[in-house]
């Protein structure tokens, strides 16, 4: 069970969050963070981004997935309108980021997203988005709209107690360098993205 570890509350070029981290134990070097931005009012319909971790396209800026401007457009988006980024530590859709850099090895010799975890013997997808509800319940919120295109964060909602009210698509033009990443979101995974969005 995670609990409520530690906040506080930073600047940003966007404006300033609260920070808060949760994890199981105290000594977690991997919590799960919750950024609030300020001015928001968790008892009434919250703007929610469940973002699980890349530490390429955040931190480094690759460019072969779409994560780093996700996650920038989210958090403008919760200044702007109100509302909260829940930043989950499952690197590489929960594989870890050393299994990630394996598969993008593979994927330099020609294998797309998915064909590289299966080669590895891991899932296509690791993550459960059940931890990310409870950090919502935690909160004390009980209504949302969810920033996603993918099912599986919709799901994880629809099946607990708290009330998905609308998903607001969060799609980022594709580039020649995400656009083969993007094309197996969309034709395996399912993801809610329009074919020739131009940002
Ligand atoms: N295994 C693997 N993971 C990847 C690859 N490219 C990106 N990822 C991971 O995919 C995850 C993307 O997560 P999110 O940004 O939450 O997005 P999403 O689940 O695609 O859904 P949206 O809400 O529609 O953006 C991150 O954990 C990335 O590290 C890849 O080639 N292989
Ligand atoms: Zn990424």
């Amino acid at each position: 069970m995670i609990k409520r570890q530690a906040e506080a509350n930073f600047p940003t070029d966007y404006g300033m969050f609260r920070m808060i981290a949760f994890s199981e134990r105290e000594k977690d070097w991997m919590p799960h963070f919750a950024l609030i931005a300020e001015n928001t009012d968790l008892s009434k319909v919250v703007n929610i981004r469940f973002h699980s971790e890349c530490i390429t396209g955040e931190v480094f800026h690759s460019k072969k997935c779409e994560c780093g401007p996700q996650l920038d457009y989210a958090l403008e988006y919760m200044q702007k309108n109100g509302g909260a980024v829940v930043y989950l530590r499952q690197e590489g859709r929960n594989i870890g980021i050393i299994n990630k850099l394996r598969a993008y090895e593979l994927q330099e010799k020609g294998r797309d997203t998915v064909e590289a975890n299966l080669d590895l013997g891991l899932p296509v997808d690791a993550r459960d988005f059940t931890v990310a509800v409870e950090i919502l319940k935690q909160l004390g919120i009980s209504e949302i709209n969810l920033l996603t295109n993918n099912p599986l964060k919709m799901e994880a909602v629809e099946n607990s107690s708290v009330k998905l009210v609308q998903r607001i698509p969060l799609q980022i033009a594709s580039t020649k360098d995400n656009e083969d990443y993007l094309s197996v979101k969309k034709d395996y995974f399912g993801h809610m993205l329009e074919e020739d969005f131009e940002g």
